[in-house]
């Protein structure tokens, strides 16, 4: 099994694979060489989790080559746009603001990293997409991304999803989460691969629907941060949460999402682990802009990503693309972009037609 991304969520995943089985051979494609050292050395991730041990069939290798050769399956594990993208860049900014600067030559898209790493891809490996977002210029989810940026449309693709802060995967905690192929053999292969007593696995054949509930929780989870951090109170929390997922469940029913995906593990489950809980990063980046940090401040001081930042941007457009109403998610967008103060965002909302 190789994983490509070495964050949080990539290591623990590998631990997971790697644990459930002492002959499986799993490596690590990562950027950072001392974090390569540290995984091959004293079987850490030192930048992720220092302290907690990794099993010794888990490798890591800076060579993708390497990493890819003779693998069974492949977890995708890098963020959709990666932390440059968040800063003032947004879809909307672009598209509604022609004059704002341009910040697209700070983006950097897992797209870039595939193609990076095309000639290694055997034409039939798996891809598992951990990958929680959309992308910001074309409003692409990973199963579009993933076969486009390798040039092979039958590339096959599964998309993991669900509530997983990976900090709870790497102690071992008990888990569920939902893998969501087109093909259901493959799902199937994928539920064998990963399930264990401590992680359930569920398997779907909407892959729109994990996809995008996936990447819009994050956007709400902003949201959510955003009531918290302004301390509104905990009825405001609610009937924003509930708002957020009616918006969620109109956009992704138009893009052809089945309505028991959007109540079930990547979608209600997802919503309430990651608005409700302090672990999650797009949470914190609510919480902190509410309490009137700025954005960059924010993200400056982060070493992992919140995707939500980016997806923000991205729902502007899906909203406009759909005809759908999302006040709530398209606010966060604004807010990110600078256009809207949190306060004068509640004031808005509240302000709408009864
Ligand atoms: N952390 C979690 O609890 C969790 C849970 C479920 C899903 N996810 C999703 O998994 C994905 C990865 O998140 P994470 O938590 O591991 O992020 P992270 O910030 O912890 O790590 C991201 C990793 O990707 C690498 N990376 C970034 N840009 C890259 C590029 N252009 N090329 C190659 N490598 C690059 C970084 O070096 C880093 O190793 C995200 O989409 C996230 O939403 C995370
Ligand atoms: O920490 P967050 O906000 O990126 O959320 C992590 C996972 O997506 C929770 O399921």
């Amino acid at each position: 099994v190789v994983v490509l991304g070495g964050g949080s969520f990539g290591t623990a995943m590998a631990a997971h694979v790697a644990n459930r089985k002492a002959e499986m051979e799993v490596s690590m494609l990562v950027r950072d060489p001392h974090v390569c050292q540290s995984i091959n050395q004293n079987h850490l991730n030192c930048k992720y989790f220092p302290n907690h041990k990794l099993p010794e069939n888990l490798i890591a290798t800076t060579d993708a080559k390497y990493a890819l050769q003779g693998a069974d399956f492949c977890l995708h594990a890098v963020p959709v746009q990666s932390e440059n993208a968040c800063s003032m860049s947004s879809y909307s900014a672009v598209h509604m603001w022609p004059n704002r600067p341009l910040f697209f030559n700070l983006l950097q898209f897992t797209a870039a990293f595939l193609e990076s790493i095309v000639d290694y891809v055997d034409p039939g490996l798996p891809f598992i997409s951990l990958s929680k977002g959309l992308e910001l210029n074309t409003l692409r989810m990973m199963s579009q991304i993933i076969p486009q940026a390798l040039k092979n449309p039958r590339q096959p693709f599964v998309a993991l999803s669900g509530p997983s802060f990976a900090s709870e995967l790497m102690s071992k905690l008990p888990t569920a989460l939902v893998v969501a192929s087109r093909d259901k053999k493959l799902a199937n292969q994928v539920q064998q691969l990963l399930a264990s007593e401590r992680l359930r696995i569920n398997t779907s054949s909407d892959v729109t629907g994990v996809e995008i509930a996936g990447a819009l929780k994050n956007v709400l989870a902003i949201a959510a941060g955003i009531v918290e951090g302004m301390d509104l109170g905990n009825n405001s929390m609610a009937a924003l949460v509930a708002q957020g997922c009616s918006e969620i469940r109109w956009l992704a029913k138009k893009m052809g999402a089945k309505s028991a995906t959007l109540t079930g593990l990547s979608g209600t489950g997802d919503i309430m682990l990651t608005c409700f809980v302090k672990l999650s990063r797009n949470r914190t980046v609510g919480v902190r802009l509410g309490s009137g940090e700025r954005l960059e401040d924010i993200l400056s001081s982060m070493n992992q990503v919140a995707e939500g930042v980016a997806t923000a941007g991205a729902v502007i457009a899906l909203a406009q693309k759909y005809k759908v109403k999302m006040p709530v998610l398209t606010a966060v967008a604004r807010i990110i972009d600078n256009e809207l103060t949190p306060q004068a965002a509640v004031l808005e909302l509240m302000n709408l037609p009864q």
